[in-house]
């Protein structure tokens, strides 16, 4: 009898990310192809005015139906529902959550596929903050931000994830329904509850250190909102879990 083989599933959120698309999702395909593993993409895109979704259709011709699926919502809805609207798409055993614009980098997805079978882990998180993990690219106020943001959810929250505000990181696909059902943020807090929610649960989480390289094209959608949103979230946790 043949041996199962595992399919990875990568939820892709696109805002304005035309130019960053074809090549996330070509060095997606090739990381997979080089090694072997059965995939798809799933993208999220929030109609973006700069025609993110024309060059997702050139993408399906290019790669097939069966690899690519575009899945677009009306407007920005946010980071944590576009998880929440890829899942009822995806057909694979082990989903990846990363960002379309390079910060994240495919080349490290077999490494996380390698950790996770290590110890059969049901998540495994790219971290910035341990190891030979990194920031690059950006000022100084941007990495107090996410500092202290992690500096704060740990220390009232005492996940034990090095890195909780990151958004590279592979789960098992019925772990992240469980931890997604669960969690009720929408912003970029989204990934720190998460977190939360996966120790709550006691589910098991394997680190892998990662680099995150600044975007070269496009804006972070980081604003001041998604401060006050995150600040309440962690408030919310504290007070609730
Ligand atoms: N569909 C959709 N996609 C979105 C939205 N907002 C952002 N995105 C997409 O989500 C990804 C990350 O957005 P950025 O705006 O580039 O985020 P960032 O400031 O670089 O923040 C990164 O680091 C944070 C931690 O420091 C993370 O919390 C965050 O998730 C992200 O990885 C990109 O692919 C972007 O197009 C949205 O409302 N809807
Ligand atoms: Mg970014």
């Amino acid at each position: 009898m043949a041996a199962t083989i595992d399919k990875y599933s990568v939820i892709l959120p696109t805002y304005n990310e035309r130019k960053n698309l074809p090549i996330i999702v070509y060095l997606l395909a090739k990381t997979f192809k080089e090694n072997n593993i059965d995939w798809e993409i799933v993208i999220v895109d929030d109609a973006s005015p700069d025609g993110t979704q024309e060059i997702a259709k050139q993408l399906i011709t290019l790669y097939g139906a069966d690899h690519i699926q575009l899945r677009p919502r009306a407007g920005k809805l946010g980071l944590g529902t576009a998880y929440v609207h890829a899942l009822k798409y995806v057909t694979g055993d082990f989903v990846v959550i990363m960002d379309a614009d390079f910060s994240h980098h495919p080349s490290a997805i077999p490494q996380f596929i390698a950790k996770q079978k290590e110890r059969d882990y049901d998540i495994v998180t790219g971290t910035r903050y341990a190891g030979d993990g990194g920031v690059y690219g950006w000022d100084l106020k941007r990495k107090l931000i996410s500092r202290g943001a992690n500096f704060l959810a740990t220390v009232v929250l005492r996940p034990h994830v090095s890195d909780l505000t990151g958004s590279f990181r592979l789960y098992k696909k019925p772990v992240l329904q469980t931890i997604i059902d669960k969690t009720k943020s929408k912003g970029y807090v989204f990934q720190m509850e998460m977190m939360v929610r996966a120790r709550g649960e006691g589910f098991t989480i394997g680190e892998v250190p990662i680099s995150f390289v600044d975007r070269l094209y496009g804006e972070s959608k980081l604003g001041g909102d998604e401060i006050i949103g995150y600040l309440k979230g962690v408030w919310m946790l504290f007070t609730s879990v």
